[in-house]
């Protein structure tokens, strides 16, 4: 469409050799990643989580367990987001008491949804630690939070958007920025 800033910042290769990156980022921060469990922020945090324990299979030959968690910001009108994202559903499989835990997004941008997404872990237990891999931090932050493991650091203005897009719901890979004032 014309008008539209779109510039593509990963394809597939990227995509896949970085995610591999982190994989082997976790296995040397945690001992061989043993006895570590990944908690995916639906849906894209979902894929990548499964992605990046498939690799640390490939690599270390360890099974990793997923848990899910859906977090959506709470919209009170349709141009700008609240400032509370809502836990919609969690599907842990464990107990997270004690456990080693690497929470998984593909954006981490003002840091709200990991901090719920934390909030909503340790209500169900008290986890022996959680680190935060996330494939794009976009900056912007509005806590002090951060990623322990990142794919690409992208500075961003405020009103471009990162877009992820993997096979499994886009039917493509790619990371992408939009530029909304020029239309997206
Ligand atoms: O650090 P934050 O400011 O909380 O932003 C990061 C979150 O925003 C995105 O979700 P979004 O609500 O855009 O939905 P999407 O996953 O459907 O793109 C992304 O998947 C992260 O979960
Ligand atoms: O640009 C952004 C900001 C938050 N979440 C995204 O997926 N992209």
């Amino acid at each position: 469409m014309e008008g539209i800033k779109k510039t593509t910042i990963m394809d597939a290769e990227t995509m896949q050799r970085t995610l591999k990156r982190i994989a082997h980022q976790i296995i040397e921060n945690t001992d061989g990643a043993k006895e570590l469990v990944f908690i995916g922020i639906e849906r894209r945090g979902v894929t990548i989580a499964q992605r990046i324990a498939g690799y640390v299979k490939e690599f270390e030959g360890v099974d990793i367990e997923i848990g899910t968690l859906d977090i959506t910001f709470y919209r009170d009108d349709l141009s700008k987001n609240s400032d509370q994202p809502v836990v919609n559903e969690s599907h842990f499989g464990f107990n997270v008491d004690g456990k080693k835990i690497i929470l998984v997004d593909d954006v981490l941008y003002t840091g709200r949804t990991a901090r719920a997404a934390m909030d909503a872990i340790m209500d169900t237990g008290r986890p022996q630690f959680i680190k935060f891999a996330v494939l794009v931090d976009r900056g912007h932050r509005e806590l002090p939070i951060r990623a322990d493991f990142v794919g690409k650091n992208v500075p961003t203005a405020t009103h471009e958007v990162i877009s992820v897009k993997v096979t499994e719901f886009d039917n493509e890979e790619s990371v992408t920025i939009c530029d909304r004032k020029n239309g997206d």
